[in-house]
């Protein structure tokens, strides 16, 4: 990976020998934690610079502190979200959308999708997704004493629900979960070859809409409107795309990263499953603990923040796992408390942006927990295997492999 020198303006003391991407336990690791090892900035300054901080090789301010990233967040005219990250893949540079739109033009997009994620929505999805998990359960149950979650649970659980919700045909859950994993954790030749067949996809998705309409998400984005007009072609494949990447990884990772805890801490495990009505609250502290998307934006002016001096185009890395280790903001940050009240981590990011489809993923999230916990006996990681965990942008566990002989 190329390395970016770190730009004149960066005050040499200001730089850190720390990157989401390169750091101890952020390149695939057996065993790996990356969300501990960020723990350590805590004890240093609370903006610094680091010359590798992004997929390609760029440098980063990195905020520390919970309550400066929320001032960076919601300041969106001094700290854009258009980065193209998806379409840079591609060598263009056409936005995700509404992830990297600023507002005013966020906001619209942001009202059409808004009431198909909305809580009522979720609420209505909810036998579906039960029925999925206790399926998925009973079969792993059924069949012998251990599995992989990931493969097994985790994924055909979670995009399954997706597909159904976008209304996409699930005979491809292999196939999708594939292009997911190349374009957030492939390497230069996977990924942009993954971001042309996601493309691929949902341009003809859309094309086939247009000419025959159904009742799904698809045709509902080629007949909706912004500001008295239809989309642009390349608005429905931003949206499309936008929808497809962040539903696909992001709730089965939380899974397992959540079960892989509880694989290794037993007492949680069995006060979970003896008092199941602890989900919900222990729920919001795994997603605290074991957060996935971490943030970017860019800077549209000069501005000095926090003694840093950011000039335009500077990249700023707001990164969740960061945010949820602050001690100003959590008492004990590095200790899992299933019990935390008033738990107002930073997972599901803060401001305009505040993730779409957070409800969705909560319901998921403590609907696999407790049908997992309900059907499967004391589990632990299977002796001789290993998860895999990474850093980056967004946060992965390749795999899970519990025992409950
Ligand atoms: C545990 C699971 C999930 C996590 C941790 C997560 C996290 C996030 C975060 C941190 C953001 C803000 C990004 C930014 O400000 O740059 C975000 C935005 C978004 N998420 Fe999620 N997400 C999850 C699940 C989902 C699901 C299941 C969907 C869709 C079904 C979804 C759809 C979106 C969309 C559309 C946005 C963009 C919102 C906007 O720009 O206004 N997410 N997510």
């Amino acid at each position: 990976m190329a390395t970016n020198p770190v730009p004149d303006h960066v005050p040499p003391e200001m730089v850190r020998d720390f990157s989401l991407f390169t750091s101890p336990g952020m390149s695939p690791t057996p065993n790996g934690d990356p969300h501990a090892a960020v723990a350590c900035v805590h004890s240093g300054p609370p903006i610094f610079y680091s010359p590798l901080n992004t997929r390609d090789g760029r440098g980063t301010w990195v905020i520390t502190r919970a309550s400066d990233q929320r001032r960076v967040l919601q300041d969106t005219e001094t700290f854009s979200s258009h980065r193209s990250i998806f379409a840079s893949a591609l060598g263009e540079s056409w936005p995700m959308i509404p992830l990297e739109l600023d507002p005013p033009a966020h906001g619209a997009f942001r009202s059409l999708l808004n009431p198909l994620f909305s809580p009522k929505r979720v609420s209505a999805l909810e036998p579906a997704v039960r029925e999925r998990a206790i399926r998925l359960i009973a079969g792993i149950a059924a069949s012998g004493t251990s599995c992989d979650v990931m493969k097994d649970f985790a994924f055909p659980f979670t995009v399954n629900i997706f597909l159904h919700l976008l209304g996409l045909p699930d005979d491809r859950i292999d196939t999708f979960v594939g292009w997911a994993r190349d374009l957030l954790h492939g390497d230069d030749v996977k990924r942009p070859a993954a971001a042309r067949t996601i493309v691929s996809f949902i341009d003809e998705l859309a094309a086939a809409r247009r000419k025959d309409l159904v009742d799904d998400f698809m045709t509902f984005i080629v007949q909706a409107q912004v500001e008295g007009r239809r989309l642009t072609k390349q608005e429905v494949r931003g949206v499309g795309i936008l929808v497809f990447v962040a539903g696909l990884d992001t709730v089965a990772a939380a899974i397992g990263f959540d079960l892989a805890y509880l694989a290794r801490n037993l007492k949680d495990q069995e006060l979970l499953r003896g008092e199941p009505d602890r989900i919900v609250l222990a729920a919001e502290e795994l997603l605290r603990a074991y957060p996935t998307v971490q943030l970017i934006r860019v800077a549209t002016k000069d501005i000095d923040f926090e003694g840093a001096p950011i000039r335009k185009g500077d990249y700023v890395s707001c990164a969740t796992v960061i945010a949820n280790r602050d001690p100003a903001e959590f008492e004990c940050p590095n200790t899992v408390d299933l019990a935390r009240e008033d738990n107002r981590h930073a997972t599901f990011g803060f401001g305009p942006h505040r993730c779409l489809g957070s409800h969705l993923a909560r319901r998921e999230i403590v609907i696999g927990l407790e049908e997992w916990l309900a059907r499967i006996p004391t589990f632990r990681i299977k002796k001789g295997t290993a998860p895999i965990t990474s850093g980056g942008h967004v946060f992965g566990i390749e795999n899970l492999i519990l025992d409950w002989s």
